[in-house]
């Protein structure tokens, strides 16, 4: 494993050999920030690539931003879990679209194969195409 240390507003071209991006809960420490940390990823992400945001919660968004699925420009979410265990941080998973496209803040682009997920759902299961299209996968508890 190769660790790298970098603000990622620094990291272009290297990000398009990344099959999936995992994005602390605390980078961008407030949405102004995240949003242009997302609008960043989804600038150089690879089309098709999984963007992981830790997000958060009900009371638990004192302690970390809440990603709001709304901003996620560029991105089909696929699914939202929040776990009611201790563990706090919350999860969004998205994918990248595939085909470059005129993003409208009003609008949040589905494809065939992947699913909106339904506003804050506590615990929500839901089931969500591979992004590579080899299996279904669902996601469960982190
Ligand atoms: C609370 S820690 C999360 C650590 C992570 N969950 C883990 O288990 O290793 C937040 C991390 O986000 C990193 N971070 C914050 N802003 C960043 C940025 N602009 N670019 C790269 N990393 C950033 C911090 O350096 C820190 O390591």
């Amino acid at each position: 494993m190769v660790f790298h240390t970098a603000d990622i507003m620094d990291v272009t071209d290297e990000l398009k050999d990344y099959d999936v991006i995992f994005l602390a809960a605390l980078v961008g420490m407030n949405m102004d920030e995240k949003n242009k940390v997302i609008q960043h990823l989804a600038k150089y992400m690879a089309p098709g690539a999984i963007l992981m945001l830790r997000s958060a919660h009900g009371a638990r968004a004192f302690l970390y931003p809440v990603v709001d699925p709304n901003v996620l420009h560029g991105f089909n979410v696929l699914s939202i879990f929040h776990p009611d265990d201790d563990v706090i941080n919350s999860v969004v998973i998205s994918r990248k679209f595939v085909e470059p496209v005129n993003i409208d803040s009003n609008y949040l682009h589905l494809d065939i194969g992947s699913l909106m997920a339904s506003s804050c759902k506590y615990c929500d299961i839901q089931p969500f195409n591979h992004p590579l299209g080899h299996m279904k996968m669902i996601d469960e508890s982190m």
